[in-house]
């Protein structure tokens, strides 16, 4: 088993990572087990997840003493909704779960951004702990304390800063994943090469075969630094006063292709492929990025078989749905730009070459 830490002071948590954790008593007794303090664990999945993979947890903490309660949602980004997250807690309160409760979530982003807001607002806030079962939620949306859930006018917009007390990857589970949904936690490994790390993009880029025939050590090569990436970014702004944003590279964009096209159309990682080509091509229209870097990046993200090409959802429509995004302020929408592969940099951007960037999505 490899640990990253996530330093936050008191915050700071663990995240473990290895191949079998969820059938691993050992592993469970030790990284998992000290994070249930109290007597009842509330276990949230979907309809997807858990015939897949709650048993062998039940098994495990029934067999420690505790009392287990399954919270099982839908499975789908358009249930990341208020009356979705109504069901956790009437699972809670129906269960008669106190203070000591701690929720697990098990499953991908959907899951853990849900789970995750469950426990900052239940009883005003239990702990809770990531065990992330996608790709995706593997390499970033389990660590660093994003949670909430959408709104119809906006990705994420009702959410609180929470951190878990332990993320727990067990690599085995990416066996059962279908590929459209690896491609889509490929988008958050190519981001943080991107934003971070030129030489990761390049070993990621020259990697991708491998990657998408679920080789087990390039998987846990990336899982690990990835969530190395993001730790560090998290560290250094938990809150987002700054240089968290970073983390949002091709999300202005992206996150305007999930609303506009309806929540669950288009994959999070696949609208956050063709947001980070976009992203890309405003950062040439403003001569930071080299048109050979451009290519290169489009090539990438195909290669991942992400989308490239943004949807025509209409230049109004983007705008519109850019206009409420998180970041956007006095100063008008900002975005994280790329000054060379590597190298981010935040940037409010209005006038023609937004417009000419918009102009590209409509293609089709
Ligand atoms: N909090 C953050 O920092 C952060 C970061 C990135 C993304 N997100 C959020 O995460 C969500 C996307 O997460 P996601 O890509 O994991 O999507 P998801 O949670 O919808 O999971 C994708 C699909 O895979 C299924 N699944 C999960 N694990 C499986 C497994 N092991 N085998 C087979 N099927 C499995 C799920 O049931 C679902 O159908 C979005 O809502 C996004 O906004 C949050
Ligand atoms: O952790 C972060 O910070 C990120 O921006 C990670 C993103 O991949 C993730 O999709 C996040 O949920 C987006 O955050 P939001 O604040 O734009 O909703
Ligand atoms: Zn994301």
């Amino acid at each position: 088993m490899q640990t990253v830490m996530v330093n936050l002071g008191e915050r700071s948590y663990t995240i473990h990572i290895g191949s079998g954790l969820l059938q691993n008593h050992n592993a469970l007794q030790q990284a998992l087990l000290p994070s249930c303090a109290g007597k009842k664990v509330a276990i949230v999945t979907n309809t997807t997840v858990a015939p897949l993979y709650l048993s062998p947890l039940v098994s495990y903490l029934e067999a420690v003493g505790k009392t287990v309660v399954p919270i099982i949602l839908p499975d789908g980004e358009s249930y990341k909704d208020w009356g979705h997250l109504q069901r956790i807690f009437d699972g809670l309160l129906e269960n008669h779960c106190s203070r000591q409760v701690t929720l697990i979530a098990l499953g991908g982003g959907v899951i853990g951004d849900m789970t995750g807001f469950a426990a900052a607002c239940y009883m005003r806030g239990v702990p809770f702990v990531q065990i992330p079962t996608t790709l995706l939620s593997q390499v970033d949306s389990s660590v660093g304390g994003k949670t909430g859930i959408n709104h119809p006018l906006g990705k994420n917009m009702i959410g609180a800063f929470y951190q878990p007390q332990v993320v727990l990857i067990d690599t085995a589970t990416l066996k059962t994943l279908p590929a459209r949904e690896l491609s889509a936690g490929l988008a958050e490994i190519i981001k943080h090469g991107l934003i971070a790390d030129p030489e990761y993009f390049n070993w990621v880029t020259n990697t991708m075969p491998q990657l998408r025939a679920l080789d087990s050590d390039a998987l846990a090569t990336v899982i690990r630094r990835s969530v190395e990436i993001k730790a560090a970014v998290v560290a250094a702004d938990e809150r987002e006063s700054g240089l968290r944003a970073i983390l949002n590279f091709g999300h202005t964009f992206g996150h305007a292709i999930e609303a506009g096209m309806g929540y669950g159309t288009w994959l999070h990682g696949e609208a956050v492929g063709a947001g980070m080509v976009l992203a890309a091509v405003l950062s040439h229209r403003l001569n930071y990025l080299s048109e050979e870097n451009l290519n290169q990046i489009i090539n990438t993200i195909a290669a991942a078989g992400l989308p490239t090409q943004a949807p025509s959802l209409g230049v109004q429509a983007y705008l519109d749905h850019m206009a409420v995004d998180k970041k956007a302020g006095d100063h008008g929408i900002q975005f994280i730009l790329l000054d060379g592969i590597g190298r981010a940099k935040i940037q409010a951007v209005d006038g023609q070459p937004l417009l000419d960037t918009l102009a590209t999505t409509n293609k089709q």
